[in-house]
Formats: structure tokens, C-alpha cells, sequence
């Protein structure tokens, strides 16, 4: 991994992939609390701008949260870590609603929060998120939970682990492939990849981007990688974003 002075020199041909909590926004003590400054939405719309509309939030927040959080500064979005995706025009690609299917970790998941104070779950429909960061010390009482209910609910769904938070989803879709999905299409198709992310899951899109001669940047240095550049911080990446559209014109 290169350090933050090697960083691949900006160029007008990329697109533009950036996870969005621990790199556009730092952590915070709880996923409502994050500061999104009216700064990110402008350097957002700039970024849009210089790349000809080659830029996606790919989140593990589903895209009204998003939204919510961004004002709609970017059509190009990706939900729940690739489950859910809307493209440079609008179009939204939803899978099959399974809502349904966690209807009983959904009980079991709500009655351990209402049972231990400092955990919260998010639920995001087709995905059910329990956060334990207001109470790590019970980060192997909820793992045990979350892998019983992820047995329970079967082969189609997955467990997936971040950043004092634990996720179930439905298998078949992470990071990479979504931006795979991104490459197929205008305006992003024919451009050299480049992802910025932080946690564990942006390790599926580290390693696409990597095979596909693009550029890897990982926020944080805390803990091995794919990605083959790091910058320090979210001030870093935040920085490091702002003088790309200087950089490229
Ligand atoms: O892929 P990302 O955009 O990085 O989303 C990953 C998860 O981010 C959020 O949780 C994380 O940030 C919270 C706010 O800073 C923090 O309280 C929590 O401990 C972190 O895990 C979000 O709430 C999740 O839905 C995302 O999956």
C-alpha cells in the first residue's frame, strides 16, 4: 500500500466511486448523529460536475437515507452495500422486496434492544442493521444473535460485519458488484474506476477496482487492505477530494 504523498494523479477520464460514513462524513455515536455539511453537498455537485456525471455514493445506508442526508446532491447512488441502486439518470434498481423474510429476527433483534441499552437497530427493510457502539462490550452477545438469525434465515442471506455494527442482508450483491453495475452504463462505462472507502465491506470493491486497473484509496490505517493508496483521515479524504476538480482542469 502507497502512502497519502503517492496518490494516483488526478485525471478527467475516472469515475468516481466514494463510500460515504468514515470517508465523506466521520463516525459518530449514532447513524442519525453524522455532520453533513452544505461544504460536502457543493463538493459533491463540483465533483459531478469535472467528471461529467461519473460519481456514486456506495453506501451501506439504503438511498432514502441517503437522500435524506445528502438533499438529493447526487442521482448516482448505491444502497444498502450494492442491494439497491439508482443510476446516473434516476432509474432505481431494486431486487425482490424481502421485507417479509426478517419479520422474525426482526422481533428477536428488537427485544435485545429493548433489552440492552446502547445498542439500536436500523432497519432498512431488505436489511436489518443492529449497532452496538453505545455498548461494545456486548459485541459478542450480538455477533452470536445475528449468526443465529443468519442461520435461521438461511443460505439466501448473509451476516456482514463494520464498524461496531452488524448487518443482515440477502446475499448476492456487495460493493463490487454494484460497481461493476456502474461501469456497464453511461456516464461511468469506459472509465478508470477509483474508489475511496473505510470498513470492511469497501474491501469487495478494493478488490474490482484493483482487476480492473483502477485506483483502491482506503480512509483510515488501522487494519490490512486491498487497496493500494490510504489517506489518514476523512479531513484527509475530504481534502484530497477538494483539489481534484482544481487538478483535472
Ligand atoms: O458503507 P458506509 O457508507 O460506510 O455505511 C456503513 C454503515 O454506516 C453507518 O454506520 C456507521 O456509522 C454510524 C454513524 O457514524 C456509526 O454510529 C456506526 O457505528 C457505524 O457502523 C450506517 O448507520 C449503517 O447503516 C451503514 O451500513
Amino acid at each position: 500500500m502507497d502512502d497519502q504523498v503517492t496518490l494516483p494523479a488526478p485525471r478527467a477520464d475516472w469515475a468516481l466511486f466514494l463510500d460515504f460514513d468514515g470517508t465523506l462524513v466521520d463516525i459518530a455515536a449514532h447513524p442519525d448523529a453524522v455532520a453533513v455539511s452544505p461544504e460536502l453537498h457543493e463538493l459533491l455537485r463540483t465533483l459531478t460536475q469535472t467528471l461529467h456525471g461519473a460519481v456514486a455514493i456506495v453506501s451501506g445506508r439504503s438511498l432514502d437515507g441517503l437522500d435524506a442526508l445528502l438533499n438529493g446532491a447526487l442521482p448516482a447512488m448505491a444502497g444498502i452495500h450494492g442491494l439497491e441502486r439508482r443510476d446516473g439518470r434516476g432509474q432505481v434498481y431494486r431486487p425482490m422486496d424481502r421485507t417479509e423474510s426478517f419479520a422474525e429476527a426482526r422481533a428477536a433483534l428488537s427485544a435485545f434492544v429493548e433489552q440492552h441499552p446502547g445498542t439500536t437497530l436500523e432497519d432498512k427493510g431488505n436489511a436489518l442493521t443492529l449497532h452496538y457502539r453505545g455498548a461494545p462490550e456486548l459485541a459478542g452477545e450480538a455477533e452470536a444473535l445475528l449468526r443465529t438469525q443468519c442461520e435461521a434465515l438461511g443460505e439466501e442471506f448473509r451476516l456482514l460485519r463494520g464498524k461496531q455494527v452488524l448487518e443482515l442482508k440477502p446475499a448476492g450483491h456487495h460493493k463490487g458488484t454494484v460497481v461493476e453495475a456502474f461501469l456497464a452504463e453511461a456516464p461511468f462505462a469506459g472509465r478508470t474506476p477509483v474508489f475511496l472507502g473505510d470498513d470492511v465491506t469497501d474491501e469487495d470493491a478494493f478488490a474490482v477496482v484493483n482487476r480492473l486497473g483502477g485506483h483502491s484509496i482506503r480512509v483510515g490505517t488501522d487494519r490490512p487492505t486491498a487497496a493500494r493508496y490510504q489517506l489518514e483521515s476523512v479531513h484527509a479524504a475530504l481534502q484530497w477530494l477538494g483539489s481534484l476538480s482544481e487538478q483535472i482542469d
